[in-house]
């Protein structure tokens, strides 16, 4: 494994210390909540006893594979805890996130928790948001004139895509990923696209965290707030 994957290992076991039995939890999405995942698993089979919500068909496919039980949001409305990775984190701990397609679902779930935990490597901790490129998920009827008032914002728009084909997420959307350049005011960018029709989500997380563990290639520690 490289040290950034284990500094994901690090970081998404170390999150499993917040996780009590009885808890229901809101399973992210990516390479960090992989390892998450399989230590929930681990812990299951042990006796704890959990029931996790996933935000996205991979997410789904791991928790069975890893003994997870399941519920959803017809049986449960509040989540005890979230637990997602993260593409940017700043150091208010605004997040970019949706750089695997799985921003609404996971912005639904943590949106429902009590407490959101967020695992990265430290590669994710940025000074300001931006240089990765801002997910926006949007509406595939009329997509083009969407992203083009996006890129009246001052984005750079471009189509996500697998290969030759349109990346269609778990919704059935479209994502835009967008270049603005550094993200000074994370909010007030996430309400102007937010206003746009067309858009469903954008992957600004925030005013949502309550926590940030950092994996580094051999701890794992929480990261302070500025
Ligand atoms: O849509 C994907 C999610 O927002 C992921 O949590 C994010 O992309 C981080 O993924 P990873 O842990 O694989 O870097």
């Amino acid at each position: 494994m490289s040290e950034q994957d284990d500094a994901k290992k690090l970081a998404g076991e170390a999150s499993v210390e917040h996780i009590e039995d009885g808890m229901t939890i809101g399973l992210g999405s990516g390479s960090t909540v992989y390892w998450m995942i399989r230590k929930i698993g681990e812990c299951v089979q042990d006796g704890l006893e959990v029931k996790g919500i996933p935000s996205s068909r991979q997410t789904k496919e791991w928790a069975n594979k890893f003994g997870v039980p399941l519920t959803d949001f017809a049986h449960v409305q509040k989540l005890d805890i979230a637990i997602d990775g993260a593409d940017e984190v700043d150091p208010q701990w605004n997040l970019i996130k949706g750089g695997g397609g799985a921003l609404v679902r996971e912005k639904i779930i943590a949106a429902a928790a009590r407490k959101f935990v967020v695992i990265v490597d430290e590669s994710k901790l940025v000074t300001r948001l931006g240089a990765f490129k801002l997910p926006v998920e949007i509406l595939p009827f009329g997509w083009e004139t969407t992203a083009g008032r996006i890129a009246e914002l001052g984005g750079e728009t471009v189509l996500r895509l697998v290969g030759d084909d349109v990346f269609v997420s778990d919704n059935g959307n479209y994502i835009v990923d967008c270049r603005f350049g550094g993200i000074d005011d994370p909010e007030t960018l996430h309400q102007q696209l937010k206003q746009l029709t067309g858009v469903v989500e954008t992957g600004l997380f925030t005013e949502m965290v309550d926590e940030v563990i950092a994996g580094y290639k051999d701890q794992a520690k929480p990261v302070s707030k500025d």
